[in-house]
């Protein structure tokens, strides 16, 4: 039976719920989720890069929905935890009473959590969370975290509960999740011991569906059932946003503040320093705590988010082919595709979620925009901007990079059009370079805008076409014409603009022969010196960038840059 049927007897939004399960790797969450939807418990450790559940119930005749987030221990996804933070609605943090530095790790992740509610204060600031002390039947000497310790941490702190777990031996799970949803003031039905585990197709999950009765008369209100949904997918970006719209105006008319303005006056005040934002990109500016009225203060925004309602197409547009494993990543920011924050944190979700997701193989990096690959970063990111906006603009950049040229994926850049500077980085990343024949120029041409490319793209360069044309290519600020960026390595196939797209269908087909592991193992032994480079030292590099940027002479640069773009333009 397929899974769709389970949403047949969708939940209304009041009743649906996500909740979270974080801590450091090796602490047993996989294990607690597991305890939770099947009662199982696999000895094997596998790490989790994420995992999305779905559990429906029918409970005294309301239909509920539990999204369950399993994330992964390490963080090697920036920009998937942090959404994971402002989408969940409760949250588990977990850790292991054999390791004191997981103990530490969850009191980051509660710090953590409450920074990225606040910034948006469109949730209630302080979720309901449970702290998991897991492995608890490990024995007494390997122990490292007192139970009484946490316990008076959490009798200070609000919102959050406390329990050892065991889910080796299912000790205290049912309990954790109980206590769980009394916190958060769910029905306690949901809770393993209190429902009736049933299969989609079960005769009283099917008549619960259609709001019959299965049991004699009133029965089916004291019965309340629970079925995990077996194909759940985790939603699109979009989605999420779209539902933590709707929680937001949920949670607004409860408190019942009619005095909150909307959106378009409340942002007003905003437009005038972000000239080109959507509605869109506002949001998720508040979101990450970055908007400030253009009098500099910081602002928490209290707004209603009908921004969703406005027009706001994705600036990232993927296209999951499950045939093939191969997606189409799109960049879609007319007129010519400059990276802002906005479109890099997108292009970062979007790369994280793909190396989730098991069924992708490979990538295609392309463009919505004709006759553009990417103009690469939006000037106006870096001209006359703040210092925080400098340094989180940095740090979007550097985890989209990170994303692409540290992906397990094949990649493949389908060039079919300008590619300067960041763009150019872009389709250095990938594994693959297909470019259209024509006008169309690619390179790193810094310097020409008074500027100077970071150590991670000279790096990306040297690797990619080696030390002497490097080192004339960045010095001049070369612009490469498709043919000659062949002739130097730049690109590895250059076929008319029309075919672009075919070509990387056939190459891509001899990338896809190779053993994932094999040449994943090999990529990354290619790639790991160049990424680790730029990992161990990302906020020196984002202060770095900071400071360079707002320099008087880089600014004056800037300003004459930009003017010599709109004067070619007349
Ligand atoms: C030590 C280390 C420390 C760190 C030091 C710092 C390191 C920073 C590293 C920087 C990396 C970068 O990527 S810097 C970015 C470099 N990028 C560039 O130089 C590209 C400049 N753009 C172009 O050459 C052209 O626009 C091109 C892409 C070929 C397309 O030409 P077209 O004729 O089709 O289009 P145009 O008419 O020119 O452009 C359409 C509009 O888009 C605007 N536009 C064009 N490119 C833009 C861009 N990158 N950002 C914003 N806006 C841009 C134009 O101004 C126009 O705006 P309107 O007039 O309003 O319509």
């Amino acid at each position: 039976m397929s899974s769709h049927l389970v949403d047949e007897c969708a939940a209304p939004p009041k009743n649906c719920f996500r909740l979270v399960v974080l801590g450091t790797a090796r602490v047993g969450k996989t294990a607690i989720v597991s305890r939770f939807l099947f009662n199982q418990y696999d000895d094997q450790y596998t790490p989790t890069i994420e995992d999305f559940h779905r559990k429906m119930y029918r409970i005294r005749g309301e239909v509920y929905r539990l999204d369950i987030l399993d994330t992964s221990g390490v963080h090697p996804f920036p920009a998937m935890r942090r959404l994971s933070f402002l989408t969940g609605d409760l949250f588990i943090l977990v850790y292991s009473v054999d390791n004191y530095e997981s103990y530490m790790e969850v009191m980051r992740l509660r710090e953590q959590i409450l920074e990225s509610k606040a910034s948006c204060k469109t949730r209630t600031a302080a979720p309901p969370m449970i702290i998991a002390g897991n492995k608890a039947d490990r024995p007494e000497s390997e122990r490292e975290v007192l139970y009484d310790e946490v316990a008076k941490w959490v009798s200070t702190v609000k919102k959050c509960a406390f329990l050892e777990t065991s889910a080796k031996k299912n000790g205290n799970i049912n309990e954790l999740f109980q206590t769980l949803f009394e916190l958060a003031k769910l029905p306690p039905e949901m809770s393993p011991s209190l429902h009736r585990r049933v299969s989609i197709g079960d005769q009283a999950w099917e008549a619960a569906k259609k709001g019959i009765s299965f049991y004699p008369r009133g029965k089916q209100d004291d019965n309340p059932l629970g079925v995990v949904s077996p194909h759940a997918r985790r939603p699109s970006l979009r989605s999420d946003l779209i539902e933590a719209e709707a929680k937001a105006e949920q949670e607004q008319r409860r408190a019942e503040k009619p005095s909150i303005p909307k959106i378009s006056s409340a942002l007003s005040p905003y437009r005038s320093q972000y000239r080109s934002c959507t509605w869109m990109s506002l949001l998720r500016q508040a979101f990450q705590g970055l908007v400030r009225p253009a009098g500099g203060q910081v602002c928490r925004l209290q707004v209603q988010h009908r921004c969703y309602n406005a027009p706001a197409a994705g600036h990232v547009q993927v296209d999951m082919n499950s045939d093939t494993g191969v997606a189409t990543v799109r960049l879609n920011r007319p007129p010519v595709n400059s990276l802002n924050l906005d479109v890099l944190t997108e292009l970062s979700i979007a790369l994280e979620k793909l190396e989730t997701d098991r069924s992708c193989r490979a990538m295609v990096l392309a463009s919505a925009v004709p006759g553009i690959f990417s103009a690469g970063l939006d000037i106006m990111e870096m001209y006359k901007s703040t210092p925080e906006r400098c340094v989180a603009f940095w740090r979007a950049l550097q985890d989209a990079w990170l994303n692409l040229y540290g992906s397990r994926l094949i990649t493949m850049a389908a060039i079919e059009g300008h590619s300067p500077a960041g763009g150019c980085l872009l389709a250095m990343s990938c594994d693959y370079r297909v470019m259209a024949d024509g006008k169309f120029q690619i390179g790193l041409n810094e310097t020409r805008l008074g500027i100077v490319a970071p150590f991670w793209f000279t790096d990306v360069m040297l690797c990619t076409i080696g030390h002497r044309e490097t080192e004339k290519a960045l010095q001049l600020g070369a612009m490469y014409s498709a043919q000659q960026a062949l002739s130097i390595g730049l690109v590895d196939k250059v076929v008319p603009a029309d075919q672009v797209m075919s070509t990387v269908q056939t190459e891509l087909k001899s990338w896809l022969q190779i053993p994932d592991a094999a040449r994943v193992i090999t990529k990354t032994s290619m790639r790991k010196q160049v990424l680790d480079r730029l990992s161990s030292q990302k906020e020196k590099d984002a202060q770095f960038f900071a400071d360079f940027i707002l320099r008087e002479s880089v600014q004056k640069s800037l300003g004459a840059y930009i003017a010599s773009l709109q004067k070619r333009k007349s």
